[in-house]
């Protein structure tokens, strides 16, 4: 794409050169692309531009300076860039709240949110995630190999039951909330890196079927679950729900079409289910690695809760959990590169020309390590919010800290929806496992009682379900391929495939001297790889076990803890999960 043009008196931006036709891709690493473009923060300065394969994508480094563009001027800042691998336009279709560019079904949506979110944060969420941490703790004491799938089963029955008042749909939430980060990843779907993919044939293009069976699925499973919430209120049996909000203020809303309200809920369900469940993972990352603050979480919890489980009332009394899942979501950013805005109209900034059509990243990583407002920002440091030295200490302690409308969260007129719920969930899950737990690096001590090792490190559920079950993306009356298809013939086929040798070989060597902690997945949301550790109940504490096990019968008795229902059947055909 020719520079644009730099009105007078104005500077271009700064930033890398990049080459001919990819611009600064192939300088960027697949894992951990924000490490790169933050050390691109430290050279350029706290704006700077990059162009990527012929986009020209801005990355911010400040939270001033995100506040003066993503806030101050949100009438033009706060559209979404296209995202090329999404069949439907992300832009303009009614079908994804988050990634829709302004429009009235943006705001309509957005005013359901706020609806839905005060309804159900005035009731506590219902008490769900409470309900749900009993059955977390009963899952992590029995099988902690897999604490991965456990953690990311308590966020996802919790955000199922806010949303359609059912826990038996968390496995197939989950797998719809991955196959959809893959879909609007730069680095996940085909269709994102090579946006040509999308103009071809199905059968021309795994890619693009690819797709088309994950936003059918999609569109058919909020379809069944909103008339499940229908026939629920019809026959006066409906949990408190979104759903069961929504309908009951319908006439409110003026929804142009009934699925417009199914996909408003779905999404919220979807941008809930990995996202809260990364902080937790991160939280066992760094007690693994920093373990020396683990004994005043154990103390504050012992003298506030004593043996009964944390519950949402306990949140003033709790500064010291407040401040490890404050510092974790500071330390590890759920969305380290920042979910993009897009700029309409262009702008000026301290001399810069901001062209139209740029993508405005609020590069979190880099926000949340701004050494002035955190010393030594690479450490995890849960006191930087309990102690008076440090810049980022406020009092009263009953309220601060608190992650309402931090940086992660986004900013200006798209700020998360989402945050009351991630709030609650954090507080309970977290304050409920290290209520229970001891978290210790492998192999560290031989744990004195209860032994729950952590040695598989298995990933969860639907990782290890997914590739076996559901081999096929092409549906049985798809025409399919005759044989493997050149995908881009040329001189762009021959610089990309350089390009992926070159990544590859980049990620090989990087991979050797990779800090453990650092070791992601490289999808929007970034989630620590699975990783080995020591989950042992505390010393002295099995009467809580017993607590638990007790609770855990109860509930199940009164019907809660379904097991999860497979809406698709082992024959995935037209509809179902597909393989990733
Ligand atoms: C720790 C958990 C979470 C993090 C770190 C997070 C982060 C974010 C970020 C960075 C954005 C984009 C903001 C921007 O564009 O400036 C966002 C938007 C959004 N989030 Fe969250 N989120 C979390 C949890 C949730 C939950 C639990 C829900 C719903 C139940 C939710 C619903 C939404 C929605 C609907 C939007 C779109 C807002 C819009 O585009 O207008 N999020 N979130």
């Amino acid at each position: 794409t020719p520079a644009p043009k730099i009105p007078k008196g104005l500077k271009a931006l700064p930033g890398p050169k990049g080459y001919p036709i990819l611009g600064s891709v192939p300088d960027v690493p697949q894992q951990n692309s924000h490490i790169k473009f933050a050390e691109w923060g430290k050279e350029y300065g706290p704006i700077y531009q990059c162009d990527l394969a012929g986009s020209n994508h801005i990355w911010i480094s400040s939270d001033a300076v995100a506040r003066d563009l993503l806030s101050k001027k949100g009438a033009i800042y706060s559209d979404r860039p296209h995202i090329p691998a999404l069949l439907h336009d992300n832009r303009t279709s009614a079908e994804y709240l988050p990634l829709m560019s302004k429009n009235p079904h943006w705001t309509r949506q957005r005013k359901v949110a706020t609806h839905i979110m005060r309804e159900s944060q005035m009731s506590q969420f219902y008490r769900y995630p409470e309900l749900e941490s009993i059955r977390l703790l009963k899952e992590l004491m029995d099988k902690p190999s897999e604490y991965n799938h456990a953690l990311e089963s308590f966020v996802s029955r919790v955000t199922c039951r806010l949303a359609w008042g059912h826990s038996e749909a968390s496995d197939e939430l989950k797998q719809r909330a991955r196959e959809l980060l893959i879909s609007v990843s730069p680095t996940g779907h085909l269709g994102n890196k090579l946006p040509f993919v999308m103009s071809l044939p199905d059968w021309l293009s795994p890619a693009k079927a690819w797709e088309r069976k994950r936003q059918r699925t999609e569109r058919r499973w909020f379809e069944l679950m909103q008339s499940q919430v229908e026939k629920d209120m019809a026959e006066k049996s409906a949990a408190p729900s979104w759903m069961r909000t929504l309908k009951e203020t319908w006439d409110k809303w003026g929804f142009t079409y009934e699925l417009e309200a199914a996909f408003c809920v779905g999404m919220h369900g979807i941008a809930g289910a990995l996202t809260i469940a990364a902080p937790m993972q991160s939280f066992c990352l760094a007690l693994c690695y920093y373990p020396q603050y683990l004994p005043i979480l154990h103390e504050e919890l012992d003298r506030v809760c004593g043996d009964r489980l944390p519950v949402a009332e306990d949140r003033p009394n709790l500064p010291v959990l407040r401040a490890f899942i404050r510092e974790t979501l500071r330390w590890r950013p759920p969305v380290p590169t920042g979910i993009p805005h897009y700029l309409i109209q262009d702008d000026e900034y301290n001399g810069y020309h901001i062209p139209a059509g740029s993508v405005m990243h609020p590069l979190e990583w880099a926000i949340a390590r701004d050494p002035e407002l955190f010393p030594d920002p690479e450490a995890f440091n849960p006191l930087r919010w309990l102690e008076p030295e440090y810049p980022t200490y406020r009092e009263p302690l009953t309220e601060f800290p608190n992650i309402t409308n931090i940086t992660q969260f986004g900013y200006g007129r798209r700020l998360c929806q989402g945050q009351a719920v991630a709030d609650e969930d954090l507080l309970i899950g977290i304050g409920a496992l290290a209520w229970l737990f001891d978290v210790k690096k492998a192999g560290v001590e031989v744990p004195s009682s209860g032994i729950y090792s952590n040695k598989e490190a298995t990933i969860s559920e639907e990782e290890i379900r997914t590739p076996s079950q559901h081999d096929s993306v092409m549906d049985s009356d798809d025409e399919k391929p005759e044989s493997k298809t050149k995908l881009a013939p040329g001189l762009l086929q021959e610089k990309l495939e350089e390009q992926q040798r070159l990544q590859k070989e980049q990620s090989k060597a990087e991979s050797k001297k990779v800090d453990p902690t650092l070791d992601y997945s490289h999808l929007l949301i970034a989630k620590p790889l699975p990783f080995k550790f020591d989950l042992t109940v505390r010393r002295d504490m099995s009467h809580r076990v017993q607590l638990v096990e007790k609770l855990f019968q109860e509930k199940k008795d009164e019907g809660e803890f379904t097991e999860g229902k497979n809406y698709w059947g082992d024959n995935s055909g037209k509809y179902g999960w597909v393989k990733v």
